[in-house]
């Protein structure tokens, strides 16, 4: 096909659990892309671990052939994007490959804060933004109310916004037949040389890094030579196609299509997201203007568990970030957990992922250290330092100011929760910025402490708002702040791995509370646990967990041989996610406690 007003670019954007996925399986099975038998639930989510949490991770793209009413046969190529805060940069990503995007909003719901930062992003990127509203089976449904919050949030003409019902196939062919209509068709000139956008790459086990591209001119065939404009590496291609949803190789890709390519890439620095190809014969080709390079967020520290198992961790970890670009790691040593790794993530579900694949995936038993951001030091000498690491933290006396990362975040809240939302922004030591009426809903503008943000804020305020307020956030600006090291002691030991950086004027409170906390879950051991919090050597609070009575202990000895091997067992298995710190065992909830401590 290379009728270019026969091709629909678009991108699906919506807040999470709004519908994309299973809007995205009704468009495949109309378009005949699977049989009922291979429509298993939610194929787009192909990852176990995806479908298992229900959330999309990674952007995926297909290509459907969808009849229309006016008889023509239409290429859709939609590209499939994650709902989460996290995950927010592979969306401004996905939609530098569309003309369109369909903006799907729960009609029982509402709009909510990330559909309004997604939508602008795309607004900006200057797509045509279809409202759609789902789940119009739900006996709550409200679609009149929802039209007119789209317009007073969002600012988007919705009288026209088509209704459909994702999960029972109501209303979605004339969703596809909307789409025709109002979603432009690309441009670009076939004859050209090729110009191709690198939206996504990732790498697989069996054919090494495959490349989701945009093709804006030109063409792109199996045999030729392909020039990676970054690192100006020419590599022979080995085939190119589409996803329908299957993997299926096409005898080429054309200006205006979205596809995959696969050139014998070993790892995917060497194919970087955001970065253009043309042949080897046109390296003449002007570059597309990429993508903002992503930045963690949040800093922990990994160790394993047992020492032998660095070098595993360390291979584990080089595999990922084929796979995972946002990934960054670096070697780390803890006096008390030994050798391990910084890691860098884009937020705390993000976190979340990447432990649980490595332990998974990876068979690695693992301590994680409380995460961190990371803050601006100016020493004395004026040099600026940025610091990921609370135990990195120079001595006081070089510091002649700290600064900390701020972020403005923009919350959406129906007015009965109003109050509770504006308390809780209050203490996370929010300055309020801008506060709307939109209908029934409010949208307050704050800037906060990203240390405030990135550990639970989410979760209380959904909390707090019964789960109707919804958030989204970006970086703002790093500015000075009194912030102090805050130092865990176990039995007068300072444990660096446990250290944080804190707000001073709380920081009392903090360190108390945190040696509550991790009373509770430290376990007793054969003599007394101090624990105990100190700012610049001073002790600010202190607890003990008590030593167990020797008589808990007898039952170790004699007995049958099989109770002994079960008792050995299970003290086995409650070792595996601890470490020998001194003379203490301490545990992994342990060492995230202070993500506990503030409710
Ligand atoms: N009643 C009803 N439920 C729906 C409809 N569409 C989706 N759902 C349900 O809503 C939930 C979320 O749907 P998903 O398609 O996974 O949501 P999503 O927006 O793709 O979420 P992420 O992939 O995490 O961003 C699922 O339990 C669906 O079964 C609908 O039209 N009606």
């Amino acid at each position: 096909m290379s009728d270019l007003s026969l091709i629909r670019n678009f991108s699906i954007i919506a807040h999470i659990d709004h519908g994309k996925s299973t809007l995205a399986d009704r468009f495949i099975q109309i378009c005949g892309g699977l049989t009922e038998r291979e429509m298993e639930a939610q194929v787009l989510d192909s990852m176990d671990l995806e479908r298992e949490r229900g959330i999309t991770i990674k952007a995926h793209s297909v290509t459907l052939y969808y009849t229309a009413k006016d008889g023509k046969t239409y290429q859709l190529n939609f590209i499939d994007t994650p709902g989460h805060v996290d995950f927010h940069y592979e969306v401004s990503r996905s939609l530098a490959a569309c003309e369109g995007a369909l903006l799907v909003v729960d009609a029982a719901q509402g709009v909510e804060a990330q559909s309004v930062a997604n939508c602008y992003t795309a607004i900006e990127q200057g797509l045509e933004v279809m409202p759609v509203l789902n789940k119009i089976d739900l006996p709550q449904a409200e679609p009149e109310r929802v039209k007119a919050e789209i317009e007073s949030v969002i600012g988007i003409d919705a009288t026209d916004a088509v209704a459909c019902s994702a999960k029972s196939g109501i209303g979605v062919e004339d969703v596809l037949e909307a789409l025709i209509h109002t979603i432009p068709s690309p441009e670009g000139d076939i004859e050209a040389p090729l110009q191709a956008l690198i939206i996504d790459s990732w790498f697989d086990n069996y054919l090494g890094v495959v490349s989701l591209v945009r093709v804006k001119h030109g063409r792109i065939k199996k045999g030729d030579k392909v020039l990676v404009k970054s690192t100006g590496k020419t590599h022979l291609v080995d085939s190119v196609g589409v996803f329908n949803p299957k993997h299926t190789e096409t005898a080429d890709l054309k200006a205006g299509e979205v596809g995959f390519i696969i050139a014998g890439i070993k790892d995917i620095h060497g194919a970087p997201v955001g970065d253009t190809l043309t042949l080897s014969t046109t390296p003449d080709v002007s570059s597309l203007p990429g993508f903002q390079k992503v930045k963690p967020q949040v800093y922990a520290g990994l160790f394993p568990v047992s020492s032998d198992d660095f070098e595993d961790f360390r291979e584990a970890l080089q595999k990922l970030t084929l796979n995972d670009a946002a990934l960054q790691f670096e070697p780390e040593s803890s006096e008390a957990l030994g050798f391990g790794f910084r890691i860098g993530f884009l937020g705390m579900l993000h976190m979340e992922i990447i432990q649980e694949r490595l332990e998974r995936e990876y068979d690695l038993d693992l301590i994680t250290t409380a995460p961190t951001v990371v803050f601006e030091v100016v020493t004395k000498g004026g040099e600026i330092i940025y610091v990921d690491n609370p135990s990195l933290l120079p001595d006081p006396s070089m510091i002649e100011e700290m600064r900390e990362p701020i972020v403005r975040a923009n919350i959406l809240v129906p007015q009965d929760h109003l109050g509770s939302v504006i308390t809780l922004c209050i203490e996370k030591r929010g300055v309020q910025h801008d506060m709307i009426f939109l209908g029934t809903q409010v949208q307050v503008v704050y800037d906060l402490p990203m240390n405030e943000v990135v550990l639970d804020f989410f979760d209380r305020l959904k909390s707090v708002s019964r789960g109707y307020a919804s958030l989204d956030y970006s970086f703002d600006r790093f500015q000075p702040a009194k912030l102090v090291r805050l130092d865990v002691l176990i039995n007068g030991e300072k444990v660096d791995a446990l250290a944080l950086i804190v707000h001073r004027d709380n920081a009392a409170f903090k360190g108390r509370q945190l040696v509550e906390k991790m009373k509770d879950l430290i376990p007793r051991q054969m003599f007394d646990v101090a624990i105990q919090a100190a700012i610049g050597g001073q002790i600010v609070a202190r607890s003990t967990v008590k030593a167990l009575r020797k008589n808990v202990l007898a039952k170790c000895y004699g007995g049958d041989a099989s109770r002994k091997k079960k008792l050995l067992e299970k003290q086995k298995a409650g070792k595996k996610r601890m470490k020998q710190v001194g003379s203490v065992e301490i545990p992994q909830d342990a060492f995230l406690a202070v993500l506990k401590v503030d409710n």
